[in-house]
């Protein structure tokens, strides 16, 4: 937050993955807020993804853009009510390219097409994995909003050590692209009742992945 009495430092925390806290204004947090809450109302509601082996994620999500399942992105929610998805609007690729340049001061038409939204209570993690349904090697950005969370960024190459745990607040953008776009991460808690209402997060935590697909139609 950016009145923070000890403020955060921004911090590369592996190359080519950038931390940078209360990058999102208030107000701009609560316009996302209300975006999301459009979008969880429809076309496709939020739901917690079910996994192939049949396990049930504790996170509930819906996507903008294309719809993603495990491990496929669509233009229908083929797992949840079939229905399109809503269309990614242009003001969110104009903030992708705003997060690229805040982190690697350039954006190289970055153009995403497609947003994971995530909505934690208090009890809800998201195990270590990686980003890779994605043709497009472009980076990914990531936007928390409400309660703050343990964020796990680890390694390209297994999901256990070496890892970095970043605590993200409401408003920090992460982005991870070059040499850290394959790396696994996950969040192993969500720290409850540290949201301020003043976001329009009352209890919980949003967090907003752009991602470009690279597919095409
Ligand atoms: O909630 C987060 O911070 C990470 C979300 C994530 O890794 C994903 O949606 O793939
Ligand atoms: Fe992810």
């Amino acid at each position: 937050m950016n009145g923070a009495l000890f403020p955060r430092d921004r911090a590369v925390v592996a190359p080519g993955a950038v931390h940078v806290p209360g990058w999102l204004s208030a107000r701009r947090q609560r316009e996302l807020v209300d975006a999301c809450r459009g979008w969880a109302r429809g076309p496709v509601p939020l739901r917690h993804t079910v996994l192939p082996g049949g396990g049930v994620m504790s996170v509930r999500t819906v996507c903008v853009g294309r719809h993603w399942q495990p491990y496929r992105y669509s233009r229908t929610a083929d797992d949840v009510n079939g229905a399109p998805v809503a269309p990614f609007p242009g003001w969110l690729v104009e903030l992708g390219r705003e997060a690229l340049v805040e982190a690697y001061g350039e954006h190289q038409g970055y153009t995403p097409d497609t947003a994971l939204i995530n909505f934690y209570d208090g009890a809800a993690r998201m195990g270590m994995h990686q980003d890779k349904e994605e043709r497009s090697g472009a980076p990914v950005v990531s936007l928390s909003i409400g309660d703050a969370c343990v964020f796990r960024f680890g390694n390209t190459q297994t999901r256990g050590r070496p890892y970095t745990d970043v605590e993200l607040e409401s408003g920090d953008l992460f982005v991870f692209g070059g040499p850290s776009r394959y790396a696994f991460h996950g969040v192993p808690k969500v720290l409850p009742a540290t949201a301020d209402p003043a976001t329009g997060m009352n209890s919980g935590r949003l967090n907003i992945t752009l991602r470009e697909t690279g597919l095409a139609g």
